[in-house]
């Protein structure tokens, strides 16, 4: 379809959804509608199949599941023509209302700022009159964690935290890549996998000039890792989101514009809350590192070594197409993330790990300046906020090892005074901040700490 007839399009729909028990596949259809036509997309997630079919209660759940999954994936479509009217299928609930509307406003509003959409942060969902039938309540709160694994650091902390508080978890990936199945070979745990098609057709939109940008693809798979949660039977789907996914990159028209908004608190209280009203579930999901930095993740990551020659954090290594082998050592999270590990490790383990020292090399220089405030606005990546930067920065200029690398003389000349004094007192280090972590799970971190 050319991209002027998209671009007329006035309503996103969500024709249907269905589920093949043999082979775990979910298939979901949307449509973008106008004056001009229709355009339909057919997404398809396959869900590990259990050992023995799932009785009818786990069915039903698992339908409440991908009801509220159907609403959100659609996010990926929607984005490639933002039309002003996003009409759902059925009648909902309050929070769940409140949950979609905001994956479609919050968790797209990098996108619509990009873009310069503001209309799309003022969506408000058509939802049919009438109320859903109350769910039946499926107690999962002390079944074994799901643990959702993305092949960096954040996550390696928690599957190890479980797995030391005997909490023994089962890691879940969507479309695990090299990285993740090396990550998951190094915890010598047996994973789960769920796959995740998405519309071919959504590409070439993309090479014909579609509306495209940032989607909230953690409220995705934590979705999809939820509903593989409830098919196998198990509990709490476990995220490794830290605190500073919260902080927003800046304000727009009024709107926080926040790059990781589908990691923060927000997002994470009202998925629970969705999930509790429209799919019974009781302790369905939330993130055992809520508390903590980047920086103290980093601390924390340090005293683990078995997964240093697979660890990666870098998104360029998680691309549908043309991916990096592991780190890029070119974007602001290879930036931060050799930022926060080095203070904690030898060189020679970061160089390592990251392969290459990413402090040596001037030219990394201006994409510190970022980092620590010294230009522009944090970065729209997955990185810590100012503060954990200059704190980092503080704890390097401090050790023999890393005092004279050309970039961190360079940036301990270029952090203003003011940044200094500013970290002077930092709380970094004390966890903080609202969680949802049931008291169980919040034992577990302290073997590593
Ligand atoms: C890997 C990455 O950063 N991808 C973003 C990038 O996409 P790009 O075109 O460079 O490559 P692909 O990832 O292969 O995607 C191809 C197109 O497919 C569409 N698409 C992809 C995944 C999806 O779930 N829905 C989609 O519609 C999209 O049109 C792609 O162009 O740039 C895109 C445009 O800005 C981003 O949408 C891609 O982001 C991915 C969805 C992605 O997985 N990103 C994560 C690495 C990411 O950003 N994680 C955040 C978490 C934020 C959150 O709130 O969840 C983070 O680490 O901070
Ligand atoms: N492919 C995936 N399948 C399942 N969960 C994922 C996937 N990718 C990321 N996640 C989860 O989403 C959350 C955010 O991902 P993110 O990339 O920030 O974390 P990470 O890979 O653990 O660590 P890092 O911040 O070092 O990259 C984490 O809880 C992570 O486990």
């Amino acid at each position: 379809m050319p991209n002027g007839q998209l671009r007329r399009m006035d309503a996103f729909t969500f024709p249907s959804y269905s589920i093949d028990f043999a082979t775990g596949e979910v298939l979901f259809d949307y449509a973008l509608t106008g004056p001009a036509g229709e355009q339909r997309f057919t997404e398809a997630i396959t869900l590990p199949l259990p050992a023995e079919p799932p009785s009818d209660e786990t069915v039903a759940t698992l339908g409440r599941v991908l009801e509220v999954l159907h609403l959100v994936a659609g996010v990926s479509y929607y984005k490639a023509a933002a039309p002003p009217r996003l009409v759902l299928p059925a009648p909902l609930g309050a929070a769940t209302v409140d949950y979609v509307t905001a994956v479609y406003t919050k968790g797209l509003a990098e996108y619509a700022y990009r873009n310069q959409l503001p209309h799309v942060l003022e969506l408000r969902p058509e939802v049919p009159v009438g109320s859903p039938e109350p769910p039946r309540v499926y107690d999962d709160a002390d079944r074994r964690p799901l643990s959702a694994v993305g092949g960096g650091k954040d996550s390696i902390v928690s599957l190890e935290a479980l797995r030391r508080a005997e909490l023994d978890p089962v890691p879940f990936s969507v479309n695990p890549n090299h990285v993740i199945v090396a990550v998951n070979e190094a915890s010598g745990l047996t994973p789960l996998a769920a796959r995740r098609r998405l519309d071919p057709v959504l590409f070439d939109l993309n090479a014909a000039g579609a509306l495209n940008g940032h989607i909230p693809v953690t409220a995705i798979n934590s979705l999809i890792a939820v509903a593989t949660a409830v098919l196998h039977g198990l509990g709490p789907v476990v995220m490794s989101n830290e605190r500073s996914a919260s902080d927003p990159n800046l304000v727009w028209n009024g709107h926080e514009i926040n790059h990781q908004w589908s990691k923060g608190v927000e997002a994470e209280g009202l998925l629970r809350a969705a999930l509790a009203e429209h799919a019974g579930l009781t302790e369905p999901y939330f993130s055992l590192l809520r508390s903590l930095s980047e920086l103290h993740i980093a601390r924390l990551f340090a005293e683990i070594t078995r997964y240093d020659d697979v660890v990666t954090s870098c998104n360029a290594a998680f691309k549908l197409h043309d991916a990096s082998e592991r780190w890029c050592r070119d974007c602001p999270k290879c930036r931060f993330v050799f930022l926060a590990m080095a203070p904690f490790m030898p060189r020679e383990r970061v160089t390592h790990i990251f392969g290459g020292d990413l402090l040596a090399d001037p030219e990394q220089i201006p994409g510190y300046h970022e980092l620590l405030g010294v230009d522009g606005h944090k970065p729209f990546e997955c990185v810590g906020e100012v503060e954990e930067s200059v704190v980092a920065l503080g704890l390097l200029a401090e050790q023999d090892q890393w005092r004279d690398a050309p970039v961190i003389r360079a940036l301990v000349d270029a952090v203003p005074e003011t940044a200094w004094s500013a970290v002077a007192n930092s709380d970094v280090f004390t966890p903080g901040g609202p969680n949802h972590i049931p008291p169980t799970y919040a034992k577990a971190l302290t073997p590593l700490t």
